[in-house]
Order: structure tokens, then C-alpha cells, then sequence
């Protein structure tokens, strides 16, 4: 079923790409659709194949090829030679004390940040997850779920609304083709929309509702042989319905805020706006004299909830900086220390 790819624009090949090729040398694109320990799946026109691991450049932790990256590849060796720049890349750092990067998804072009119009509803947790596409740079649309169930979806649209200048909201009922029609234009040939929102919400039934029904469950199973058997394991990409694919990892939905400083300013334009007034440069927003911010909450137009979610974001984000920024004295420490072990056995043996 996926080998079946006749143009490379069904994969989700685009100008931008075209762009980066290099036309005297001859190598051919493909898309990573799963990526193993040791391996690729990568699929191209009349091209489904498994390659080695590829980086780009040992020194940049963001230029291991990840899921949704386009590769070109070396017909003649049978392997990646080149990574082309991405539309967009969701990335996290990695629990535990070495805090590395990892990269989720590249190319992402829609991110549907699903809530229902229930007790889900929060705001909170909405910008959180708009400051997770501004950072991935990946255009966000918020379906709201289990509108045959409010009395009132229209209240949730409203408020989902206010939250981003021009945001992009819809509202669904998950289980009924009809109703997801109007999440179509994002699907279309070429594109690849990603999920998030909370547990219950209603990701899986739209996810089988734009698959037309044939669960990812189904399509893993079926894989690409078409005698039935069992092909498939474990690929990321799956195809909808309407021609588009669909970006489903495990990494993708335990994504968290993580390194997202330019997305909390871009989310909170209004806020980073207004500290451009302070009169210190390093105003805390706490109580200093001539403070913009504090004064936009007591006479006008910052809601004082948003400014309290900002606040939140914001010291989460500066908790994240400081990890990165200890993993990285830490490391010169130890740099110091094995210099000095190094040293001393030197002197040692020269005594
Ligand atoms: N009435 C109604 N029920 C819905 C709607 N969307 C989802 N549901 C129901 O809500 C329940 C949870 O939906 P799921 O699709 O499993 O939710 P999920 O977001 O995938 O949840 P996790 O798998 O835990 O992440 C199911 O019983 C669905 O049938 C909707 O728009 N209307
Ligand atoms: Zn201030």
C-alpha cells in the first residue's frame, strides 16, 4: 500500500525542498516514515527500503535524520548522503540528569491541538501546547471535540479564539465523518498533521474517522505485501483518507514544553510587547516602579489569568534553561577535572 507512491509530492515534497538539490548531483529524495536503533524506513518514488542511520554533522545534536525528514539518498551505495533543511521540527530534551536533545518529528505541516468542549477545556493548557507549534514552527489549528455534547460549543470556540490573534479553531464531533469534514483542507495530498491533547479527548476516534476507519492498528497489520502478511512494524507516517499523513509516535504524544523559549514569546506577543515599556530593562513584572505589564492588568487590556499562565510558562522555561545551562558547566568541570587527573600522571611519570 505505501510502496504505491507514484510522485513525490504525494510524500509531502515541496518547492522548498526542490530548492535544496543540488542538480549536478545526482541523488535521489526519500522520507524517513520510521526510524529503529539501527535503521531507517524511508520510502520514495518506486523506493521502500531500509538505509543506516543518518548524521548530518557529528557536532549538531539537531542533524540526526528523524521521522518526516527528506534524505538524498546515494543510489550507487545505498545510503543517505544529504539532510534537507526542515519545514519544522518538534524536539524535546530528554529526561534525566544528560538532558540530551531528542528530535520527534521533522516537516510537520499542521499540529491539531484537540480539547473538548467539556471540563478539558482549559486555556492553560491550550497555550501551552500553541507555544509547543510556534516553537516547532507548525502551523496550529484547535479542534474541540464533543460539541453534539455542549449545550454551548460555541462559548469554547469563542474562548480557544481569544487566546492567538488569528487561531484557527474548529469544532467536531469526532465520530461523524460529516462533521471532521471541515479538517479536511489540512489533510490534503502532500500535507502531514500531527495530534495532541489530553487523554480522553477524542484523538483516536477523529484519527479513525480521517482514516476512513482503517485504524492504524489495521494498516500496520496489512503492511505493504499485498498477499497480507505482516510487513509493517511500527511506522510513524500513516496515510488518511483524504491523502495526507498523519504523524503518530510515541514521542510525539508525550510531548511536553521543553526549550520553548521563541514560542512563549511568540504566544505571548502581547506580553513580551508590554515589558518593551517597563522602565527597567530587567523589570520582574513584581512590583518594580513603572512597570507596563502590571499596569495593563490594573486598567486595561491584560487579563490577569494570562498574565499568571505567562508567569508559569515562563518560569517552567527558565527551569529548563537552567538544567541545560548546569549540564553544560558540569560537563566543562569534568573537562577541568580529567585535564588535571591527566596532568598530574604526567608529572608523575616525569618524576
Ligand atoms: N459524543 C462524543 N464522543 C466522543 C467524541 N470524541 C470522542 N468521543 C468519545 O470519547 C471517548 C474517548 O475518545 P478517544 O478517541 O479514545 O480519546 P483519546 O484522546 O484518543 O484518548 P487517549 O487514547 O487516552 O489519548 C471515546 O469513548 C469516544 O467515543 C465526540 O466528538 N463526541
Ligand atoms: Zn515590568
Amino acid at each position: 500500500m505505501n510502496s504505491a507512491i507514484l510522485d513525490l509530492a504525494e510524500l509531502g515534497w515541496s518547492g522548498y525542498f526542490a530548492a535544496q538539490l543540488d542538480p549536478d548531483t545526482p541523488l535521489i529524495p526519500a522520507r524517513v516514515m520510521a526510524v529503529h536503533r539501527d535503521r531507517l524506513e524511508v520510502l520514495g518514488v518506486g523506493l521502500d527500503t531500509t538505509i543506516a542511520p543518518f548524521i548530518a554533522d557529528e557536532d549538531d545534536d539537531q542533524s540526526h535524520a528523524t521521522i518526516g525528514d527528506w534524505l538524498l539518498l546515494d543510489p550507487a551505495l545505498g545510503r543517505a548522503r544529504r539532510l534537507l533543511a526542515r519545514r519544522s521540527l518538534f524536539k524535546r530534551r530528554a529526561a534525566g540528569t544528560a538532558r540530551k536533545l531528542q528530535l520527534i518529528a521533522a516537516n510537520v505541516d499542521t499540529l491539531f491541538i484537540v480539547s473538548s468542549c467539556n471540563q478539558d477545556f482549559n486555556q492553560a493548557r491550550l497555550e501551552r501546547y500553541l507555544v509547543l507549534a510556534e516553537d516547532a514552527e507548525v502551523m496550529p489549528v484547535v479542534v474541540l471535540t464533543k460539541a453534539d455534547l455542549s449545550e454551548t460549543p460555541e462559548d469554547y470556540v469563542h474562548e480557544a479564539a481569544r487566546l492567538l490573534p488569528g487561531l484557527l479553531v474548529e469544532i467536531v464531533d469526532a465520530r461523524d465523518p460529516k462533521s471532521t469534514a471541515c479538517l479536511l483542507p489540512w489533510c490534503k495530498k502532500g500535507q502531514t498533521v500531527a495530534f495532541v491533547g489530553s487523554s480522553g479527548v477524542g484523538k483516536s476516534t477523529l484519527v479513525n474517522t480521517l482514516t476512513g476507519g482503517d485504524s492504524i492498528v489495521t494498516q500496520a497489520i496489512r503492511g505493504d505485501d499485498d498477499k497480507g502478511r505482516h510487513t509493517t512494524t511500527g511506522r510513524a507516517l500513516h496515510r488518511l483518507a483524504a491523502g495526507g499523513w498523519l504523524m503518530d509516535t510515541p514521542g510525539m504524544r508525550e510531548l511536553q514544553l521543553t526549550d520553548a523559549a521563541s514560542g512563549i514569546d511568540g504566544v505571548f506577543a502581547d506580553i513580551a510587547a508590554l515589558a518593551q515599556a517597563c522602565r527597567f530593562s530587567d523589570c520582574r513584572h513584581d512590583g518594580e516602579p513603572g512597570c507596563a505589564i502590571i499596569a495593563a492588568t490594573a486598567d486595561g487590556p491584560l487579563d490577569p489569568d494570562r498574565l499568571k499562565r505567562w508567569r508559569k510558562l515562563a518560569a517552567e522555561e527558565a527551569h529548563n534553561n537552567e538544567s541545560l545551562a548546569e549540564r553544560r558547566a558540569r560537563s566543562k568541570a569534568f573537562g577541568k577535572m580529567a585535564k588535571s587527573v591527566m596532568k598530574a600522571k604526567q608529572e608523575r611519570r616525569e618524576f
